[in-house]
């Protein structure tokens, strides 16, 4: 087969059995769990071990697992120092690209890989998935008192995964609404099938990198404003709009510029991303609980979503993701720069599954293309070319 389908629509690029889509009815499944009832009934620990492992863990396997994450949490010296000495200035995703990679400057065991005799009696891999998972939320938190010159807040061993982001984030006790709130966020935002940095994810895999070379490169392609760097955009797109009454107007002169709606559309989804819809009903709860009225922006976020129903609708353009989880982290006192490293902590649960499931029937991706340049012709000499020179 040699026909180029650009941005490989359709393409299978793996087999895998860690999630599953269904655009057109707007399903999500990890491990065939839906979407919905692990956000009602779960916590992002056991999502991770389910996504990682491939079931529901019992309760002693998830106890080990939660306990394993808990003593990791600490970071060396070194890679603190390392991140002082970033400019605060930088963007969070840049700091945390470098911050996975630099993992492999202190912990070595690349070689287990493809010498099993080197790592004798270490499960690497679990080790590794481990380590990281453990460590990402740690890099993004203690990177928010880093860049304002402060000192970060410690882990703390006595609290959940969502708790203890928060109380690294803000030095405070984490309110347990607030805590249960994100952590739904991270379920939502774990696993997603072949999407762009999952696919970084593969191929970088593919090679038999390192595991924190997988996660940079995956990490750099979430970024992306295409990507996970949407839900950073929406805000001032919201807030751009202003009125709900200017939605349907603004919409229309963005439309004939052909220019992009931020949080909608998707590859895979032709109708409402579930994902969204679980995000407008937590915006909703929030607002009642917190504040007693929906705000101006949630306001306005309806009426664009309505408006683009209609113009967009019939190309099956909806919300996704991205759209309304901006609006969820704002109203937790969450920088806009640091909504994409939140959705990496958790997307790190799928990209791991990811590298594991690759790792155990592996082969190097190496595609191919159509090529449209020049046929094999002679090199032409300096002195026939024109130009001057010196
Ligand atoms: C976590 C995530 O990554 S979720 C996605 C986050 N990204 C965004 O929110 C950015 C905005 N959305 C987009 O750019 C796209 O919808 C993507 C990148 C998500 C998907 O892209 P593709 O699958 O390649 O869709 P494609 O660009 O072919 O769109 C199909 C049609 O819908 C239109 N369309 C798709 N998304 C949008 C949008 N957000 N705003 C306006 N029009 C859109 C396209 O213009 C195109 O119209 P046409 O057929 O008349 O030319
Ligand atoms: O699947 C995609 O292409 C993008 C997405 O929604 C995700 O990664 O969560």
């Amino acid at each position: 087969m040699n026909e180029y389908l650009p941005g490989l629509e359709g393409v299978p690029a793996t087999r895998s059995n860690i999630s599953f889509i269904d655009g057109e009815q707007g399903l999500l499944a990890y491990r065939g769990y839906s979407i919905e009832d692990l956000a009602e009934n779960s916590t992002f620990e056991e999502a991770a071990l389910l996504l990682l492992d491939g079931d529901l863990p019992t309760a002693d396997e998830l106890a080990v697992f939660d306990d394993q994450l808990r003593r990791n949490r600490r970071v060396k010296f070194n890679i603190r120092e390392m991140m002082k000495h970033l400019p605060p200035s930088g963007h969070p995703m840049d700091m945390l690209q470098s911050a996975v990679a630099s993992l492999g400057m202190f912990y070595a065991g690349r070689e287990c890989l493809t010498d099993a005799d080197a790592c004798e009696g270490l499960d690497y891999v679990h080790e590794m998935t481990v380590k990281i998972l453990a460590r990402m939320p740690v890099f993004v938190t203690m990177w928010e008192h880093i860049r304002k010159g402060y000192d970060p807040v410690p882990p703390r061993t006595d609290l959940g995964f969502a708790e203890n982001f928060l109380h690294m984030f803000t030095g405070e006790e984490p309110d347990p609404f607030l805590a249960r709130i994100l952590d739904v966020c991270l379920i939502l935002h774990a696993e997603h099938t072949i999407n762009a940095s999952t696919f970084a994810t593969l191929v970088t895999s593919s090679t038999l990198a390192s595991p924190y070379a997988v996660m940079s490169a995956s990490i750099g392609t979430l970024a992306g404003p295409l990507h996970g760097g949407a839900n950073e955009r929406v805000l001032d797109m919201l807030d751009d709009i202003g009125e709900p009454s200017r939605a349907r107007t603004w919409l229309d002169r963005k439309l004939e510029r052909k220019e992009k709606i931020w949080g909608m559309g998707h590859r895979e989804y032709k109708v409402k991303d579930p994902r969204a819809n679980i995000l407008q009903r937590l915006v909703m709860e929030f607002m009642e609980r917190r504040q007693g009225h929906v705000s101006k922006r949630m306001e306005v976020a309806l009426a664009l979503e309505e408006a683009a129903a209609e113009r967009l609708g019939p190309k099956g353009v909806y919300p996704n993701v991205d759209y309304y989880s901006g609006i969820l982290y704002d109203m937790m006192d969450i920088p806009v720069d640091q909504f994409t490293p939140i959705f990496a902590v958790s997307r790190t649960a799928g990209w791991l599954a990811h590298w594991r499931e690759q790792l155990g029937d592996n082969r190097i991706f190496r595609p191919t293309q159509v090529y449209t340049g020049e046929p094999v012709r002679p090199y032409r000499p300096m002195a026939e070319r024109g130009g001057q020179g010196e």
